[in-house]
């Protein structure tokens, strides 16, 4: 838990540096923005001149730059918010911009491989802290982006052995002050429990909105005319932008096939008693189901997890998270 210890009245930034304003990127302009001390000037860089003009458009900014060069120049932190697979290259290609004692951070899904590509990129002068908010929406764009998205959140960060003390400090000065609950974990720790309770699930309604799209042409027009409560919340899901998932399904290769495994040995028990007319150990599973369900609901009323670190990102109810 983060403990903000610099001057209240002062931004903790001189130049905040935001690499890809999507989503993501565009919800932290607003939030450090809409905090007043996080950064006395947020700059922004986006490859797509679109989106830098549509970010003019909606002001969010101090300034939009038309070069990742014009961004970092004399930035004192960055915050890369593009998909996972970018980061590496993006760093190689702005190291030689990036000022003395600079601060590098990510919003970066998966940890361990942002950590492999990005670590080797960056200049001996430069801090990085790797660093995952768990939140977000199935949106993407700078549109889709709000202020309050990190309100009461989990952000976790995952910095190397070694890392400077007074760097992770900051970031997570930085982060408490755009309202987010800021933890330190092990990148490989954070991959395997994200695996369990996003990637998994994200995997999972990729499939069955799949499946209802491969049927006939009959009845996939009656799936989604007829489509009940359960079936919509997955299309919500898998709604989400097939570059990020993508990206961090194949850099979160391990972790997600070790959790799929364990899904598919779960599925094939489930069969087999349905096939076999087990209602004894189908109302016990769903019993345990229920029960796991109730603790979550509890944990987000009480701000704590069923299993101890949040395993479910936290999400309040009015976000959508949990309808009680
Ligand atoms: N959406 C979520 O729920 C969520 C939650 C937490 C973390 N994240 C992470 O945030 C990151 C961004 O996700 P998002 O939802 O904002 O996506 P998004 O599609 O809304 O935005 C991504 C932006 O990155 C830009 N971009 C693409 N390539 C780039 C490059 N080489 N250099 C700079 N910018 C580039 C795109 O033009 C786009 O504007 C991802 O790494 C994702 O894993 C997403
Ligand atoms: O709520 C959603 O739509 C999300 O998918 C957000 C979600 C999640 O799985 O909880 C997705 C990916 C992130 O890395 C963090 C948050």
């Amino acid at each position: 838990m983060s403990s903000d210890q610099f001057p209240q009245d002062e931004p903790l930034f001189r130049r905040l540096a935001v690499i890809g304003c999507g989503n993501i990127g565009s919800s932290v302009v607003r939030a450090v923005r809409a905090a007043g001390n996080g950064a006395a000037h947020v700059a922004v860089f986006d490859p797509d001149p679109e989106v830098r003009a549509r970010v003019r458009e909606l002001g969010i900014a101090d300034s939009v730059q038309d070069s990742l060069a014009g961004a970092v120049e004399g930035a004192d932190c960055v915050v890369l918010c593009s998909p996972v697979r970018t980061y590496g290259a993006i760093t190689r290609e702005m190291g030689p911009h990036l000022a003395e004692g600079a601060i590098l951070t990510d919003v970066g899904s998966v940890k361990m491989a942002v950590v492999k590509d990005v670590a080797p990129e960056v200049p001996e002068r430069v801090h990085f802290v790797p660093g995952h908010p768990v939140a977000g929406t199935e949106k993407s764009g700078p549109d889709a982006g709000f202020a309050e998205l990190f309100h009461g959140r989990y952000w976790l960060l995952t910095p190397e052995e070694g890392t400077d003390a007074g760097a992770v400090a900051r970031v997570e000065a930085l982060w408490s002050r755009v309202g987010a609950i800021v933890e330190v974990m092990d990148a490989a720790y954070h991959d395997k429990v994200l695996a369990l309770t996003s990637h998994l699930p994200h995997l999972i309604a990729y499939t069955i909105v799949g499946t209802a799209f491969d049927v006939e042409e009959q009845e996939r027009q009656d799936v989604i005319r007829f489509s009940a409560g359960g079936f919509r919340d997955f299309t919500r899901i898998a709604g989400s932008d097939p570059t990020m998932w993508r990206d961090i399904f194949l850099t979160n290769k391990d972790a997600v096939l070790e959790m799929l495994q364990r899904f598919t040995e779960d599925l094939t028990a489930l069969q087999r008693q349905i096939r076999y007319g087990e209602g004894d150990k189908l109302f016990d599973f769903f019993s345990r189901t229920r029960d796991v369900r109730r603790r979550v609901v509890e944990a987000h009323q009480e701000g704590t997890s069923p299993w101890g670190p949040d395993a479910n990102g936290g999400k309040p109810a009015s976000e959508g998270g949990d309808p009680e």
